[in-house]
């Protein structure tokens, strides 16, 4: 620790704070008040004249942003309001300089030391990890932890739930691992990444449902990649099994979180295995013969592979499902009890941008002790995404969508179309192309593996801008560049909407959601409604007066309307 005297205090603080700049997306729907009650909450108001009285900030999130032109911290990138006595280096605060002198200490040292996690019988939950690395980061009071959680949106249910962490350095992470993350512009935790994170190290079991695009595949990713590449750098047998297994339901899903784990484990003792479907079993059980860390699979497939081939999965420590209320459905329910039976109490951690009581119980009776994380608006469709929709009769929905795709006002490509059915995506992707010059690509799992990858390559690289899709790509793909989705067919359930619509917006981005619906779409009527209510969208009329709308209050506004219609 160091004291007021050991820093250089001379550069001028503002007043006016802005924390957590790097997350104005999230809390850019804050009014100016709230804002800056945010900001006021964590930082002490300060007066340029009386620095001497200031208290030295503790933790690098009770310091502002940096200005342009002004000093920056080497640890965490905010403002470097002091200097560091031993390094010369500018720093934020107390807790920046004990994770600056802890690097320059490891960087003298062979290896990098992990957090220690601590394997712990099913049922204990009142460990937390001591990071060893950098025991002199203050703590904050427990009135603070609740207020910070509350103005990030996080919620928290269970026993001795592990404080949020503020920046990836401050958890005991491999070194390669914060390198890995800073090269991949992560330049702090989302918040449920800052929530997850320490709880998962600190091995407990969780649920969470944040909103989609709010980074849940990190916040799994992290833990597991330090946990492997820990477990292996300790090892001293030259035993290869798995560490941890990842399921997703989608093939695309499982590929992409395998390509964002190989990212992030780069340079680390960390290798991967893709189980999924439509790739040859062979190549995949050689694959993990050969020794690798995780195991990332659509849960078919990999029950397929555990029959067929004795693979160890006795160090398996770690089984994640990634939207669990997806995979505790019937039709994957089954598998994934089947594969987490053959683990041997390992730590679970299940995620989803829509969870509800029943799921929680399936979840609850999976593991004891749960903790329960809630993040932002989860189970509602993203914030950030406008919802328009429209009614429209099912056989002028082809020209609606081609007047659509024709108007430079209208149409924001790349863009998603989600339809329900497969003939319905081949069907619909040549006659867009036929009316509108535009190329475009279909996908669903009646296609090959190959043709499903060569599809969405081709989409993401922008050789095509519209790929029209089943509900294959409507949970978790993060289509980064996609702004716009189009749902030509509204799908059956309220979850599904808010999946599909969430793939117009990461990260907070603004985007757009078209939706098409008729009076075929009834069964949804009463779920649809209030969710475009609370959103503030419009309610087309048809579905207003619809009588499957019936029951379902539509505000003042909409009786007003009605009033007037009935007494003229
Ligand atoms: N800390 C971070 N800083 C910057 N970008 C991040 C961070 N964490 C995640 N991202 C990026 O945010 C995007 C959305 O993350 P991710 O796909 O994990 O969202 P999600 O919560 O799983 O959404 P969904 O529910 O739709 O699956 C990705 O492009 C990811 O690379």
């Amino acid at each position: 620790m160091f004291e007021v005297s050991e820093l250089n205090a001379d550069r001028s603080p503002l007043s006016s704070v802005q924390l957590f700049g790097a997350w104005l997306p999230f809390w850019s729907k804050m009014d100016h008040g709230e804002n800056q009650a945010a900001y006021n909450l964590i930082a002490s108001s300060s007066d340029n004249n009386e620095l001497e009285d200031l208290p030295v900030k503790e933790r690098c999130f009770e310091q502002r942003e940096a200005l342009p032109g002004e000093p920056r911290c080497v640890v965490c990138g905010r403002y470097g309001e002091y200097i560091c006595d031993q390094t010369d280096d500018d720093i934020c605060s107390t807790e920046c300089k004990t994770i600056l002198l802890a690097r320059v200490a490891a960087k003298k040292k062979p290896a990098v030391k992990a957090a220690k996690r601590v394997n712990l019988p099913l049922g204990d939950e009142s460990i937390c990890i001591k990071d060893t690395n950098f025991p002199n980061i203050p703590t904050l009071a427990d009135s603070r932890i609740t207020a910070l959680r509350s103005k990030l949106d996080i919620c928290v249910k269970g026993e001795s739930v592990p404080h949020p962490i503020m920046c990836f350095s401050s958890c005991g992470l491999p070194e390669k691992l914060v390198h890995n993350l800073e090269t991949a512009g992560y330049c702090m935790p989302t918040p449920v990444q800052m929530q997850v994170i320490p709880a998962s190290m600190s091995n407990r079991s969780l649920l969470v449902s944040a909103d989609t695009g709010s980074g849940k595949t990190a916040s799994f990713l992290i833990p597991i990649i330090a946990h492997c590449s820990q477990v292996r750098s300790q090892q001293c047998t030259d035993k290869q099994g798995p560490l941890a297994i990842v399921l997703a339901p989608t093939r695309e899903l499982c590929q992409q979180v395998e390509e964002q784990a190989k990212v992030l484990g780069k340079g680390l003792p960390f290798k991967t295995a893709l189980v999924v479907g439509g790739d040859p079993l062979a190549q995949q059980i050689y694959r993990i013969e050969n020794g690798i860390e995780l195991i990332i699979g659509t849960p078919g497939r990999l029950i397929d592979l555990l029959m067929k081939h004795n693979v160890d999965l006795s160090d398996v420590s770690i089984f994640v499902l990634d939207e669990v209320d997806c995979l505790l459905q019937r039709g994957f329910r089954d598998q994934a009890m089947q594969i987490f039976q053959s683990l041997s109490h390992p730590q679970v951690m299940m995620f989803s941008a829509t969870l509800h009581s029943e799921v929680e119980k399936m979840a609850n009776s999976l593991t004891k002790t749960v903790i329960r994380i809630s993040c932002g608006n989860p189970s509602r469709p993203n914030k950030s995404v406008k919802q328009v929709v429209i009614w429209v009769e099912s056989k002028k929905k082809k020209q609606k969508i081609f007047d659509i795709m024709k108007s430079k006002q209208h149409f924001k490509p790349p863009a998603v179309v989600f339809v329900s059915s497969r003939v319905g995506a081949d069907l619909l992707s040549e006659a867009i192309t036929a009316a509108t010059g535009l190329e475009v690509v279909s996908i669903h799992g009646e296609k090959t593996m190959n043709e499903r990858r060569e599809s969405l390559r081709r989409f993401l690289t922008g050789e095509v801008s519209v790929v029209v899709s089943t509900g294959v790509l409507g949970r978790g793909m993060d289509l980064l560049k996609v702004r716009q989705v189009i749902l030509f067919d509204i799908p059956n359930s309220i979850d599904e909407y808010t999946h599909q619509v969430g793939r117009a917006s990461r990260m907070g981005e603004e985007g757009m959601a078209i939706v098409f619906v008729n009076e075929e779409d009834r069964r949804i009527f009463k779920e649809l409604v209030p969710v475009l209510k609370a959103a503030g969208a419009p309610i087309p009329r048809e579905l207003a007066n619809s009588r499957y709308t019936a029951g379902v209050s539509l505000g003042s506004e909409r009786k007003r309307k009605l009033s007037s219609r009935s007494h003229p």
